[in-house]
């Protein structure tokens, strides 16, 4: 299977698809329950103390989540929609101050007025990211409104055509590592003199499961994202030292505009699903909520590693 830009391409046997054109032939405690004796009373002094070390434990813990990110600063690329969006939102409801972008101020304006409405601390800006002036003053804007940077959290991507990756057209080619891969690339080594002014920074990038099995008709795509898993193991590596951590996201198929193809056509979406054990596409939300975990500390010994939230499409790799 496969999204992209305007273009989607599921992976399933005899199947292809495209924004344009669809077509295919198918393929209480245990204590409670086991003793009608339990009291807490009756236990003794170490059991009642361990009931409410437990209890505080668990309640630190849930206002820890809650506000995880309280104190953080985030730039998050391309995320005035979609997945970006998503990211953006709840890093700001973890406590993040935010600062969105995309390649439209009109899509940011509408972004940050949704965002604002919610009370969430955000900024926002054009930015298109291979442009090296706009990356510039992504991060001096970042500095000039809220002083830091904590995260960065790279998910802007293209894929402007369909097709094997031989077929694909060199400027095509080019396009696709410029967007996916070389920004990313400079966006990180641009936020590196920030983040290493802080302590517990990170780095997420957003990748795909297709870099891990390529989709047959984004060819070129599947190996833009192949390349950030490569970048997220090689500079973390870099950047363990320091205490800067660099983790990847790699999402399913995710209900998002650019899947549109699937799920607003029964039998494309009929032959995606088959591919997926959980029987359903992924939400925004749900890649949302691995970033947060993967820039808080509660991933405080996690670098290098790329997540896979498919619904258990790895499992048939
Ligand atoms: N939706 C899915 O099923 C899926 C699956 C795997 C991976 N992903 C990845 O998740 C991320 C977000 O995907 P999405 O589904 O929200 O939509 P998407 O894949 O289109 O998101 C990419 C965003 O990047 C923006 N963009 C493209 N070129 C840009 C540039 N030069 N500068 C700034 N922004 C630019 C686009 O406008 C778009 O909003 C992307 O990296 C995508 O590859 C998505």
């Amino acid at each position: 299977m496969l999204h992209l830009g305007k273009q989607l391409v599921v992976r399933a046997p005899k199947l292809r698809l495209s924004a344009g054109a669809v077509s295919g032939s198918g393929q209480s405690s245990s204590l409670d329950q086991n003793s009608n004796n339990y009291s807490p009373n009756r236990v003794g002094p170490n059991l009642n103390q361990c009931h409410k070390r437990l209890s505080s434990t668990s309640q630190s813990s849930t206002a820890g989540t809650m506000k995880r990110l309280t104190g953080k600063v985030a730039v998050v690329t391309a995320s005035t929609d979609g997945i970006g969006f998503a990211i953006a939102k709840r890093l700001a409801e973890d406590g993040a101050a935010v600062v969105i972008s995309s390649r439209k101020q009109k899509n940011v304006d509408s972004a940050l007025a949704e965002l604002r409405k919610l009370n969430l601390n955000v900024h926002g800006l054009k930015c298109h990211v291979s442009e090296p002036e706009d990356r510039k003053q992504l991060f001096a804007e970042t500095i000039s409104k809220f002083g830091k940077l904590n995260i960065l959290v790279s998910n802007a991507a293209t894929n402007p055509a369909v097709g094997g990756v031989l077929e694909c057209d060199e400027k095509v080619w080019d396009k696709i590592f410029d967007v996916n891969v070389k920004s990313s690339y400079l966006l990180a080594k641009e936020a590196l003199p920030l983040l290493r002014q802080q302590k517990n920074s990170s780095i997420v990038f957003v990748s795909s499961i297709a870099g891990y099995d390529a989709f047959e008709l984004l060819g070129a795509y599947s190996v833009s994202k192949t390349a950030l898993i490569g970048l997220t193991k090689a500079a973390a590596k870099d950047l363990a030292p320091e205490g800067i951590r660099v983790n990847c996201l790699a999402p399913g198929v995710i209900r998002t505009k650019f899947s549109k193809a699937l799920y607003e056509n029964e039998s494309a979406n009929e032959a995606a699903l088959s591919k997926i054990p959980m029987g359903r596409l992924g939400t925004s939300e749900e890649m949302a909520g691995v970033v947060s975990f993967l820039v808080s500390e509660d991933a405080g010994y996690i670098t290098g590693e790329s997540i896979v939230a498919g619904g258990g499409m790895t499992a048939r790799l």
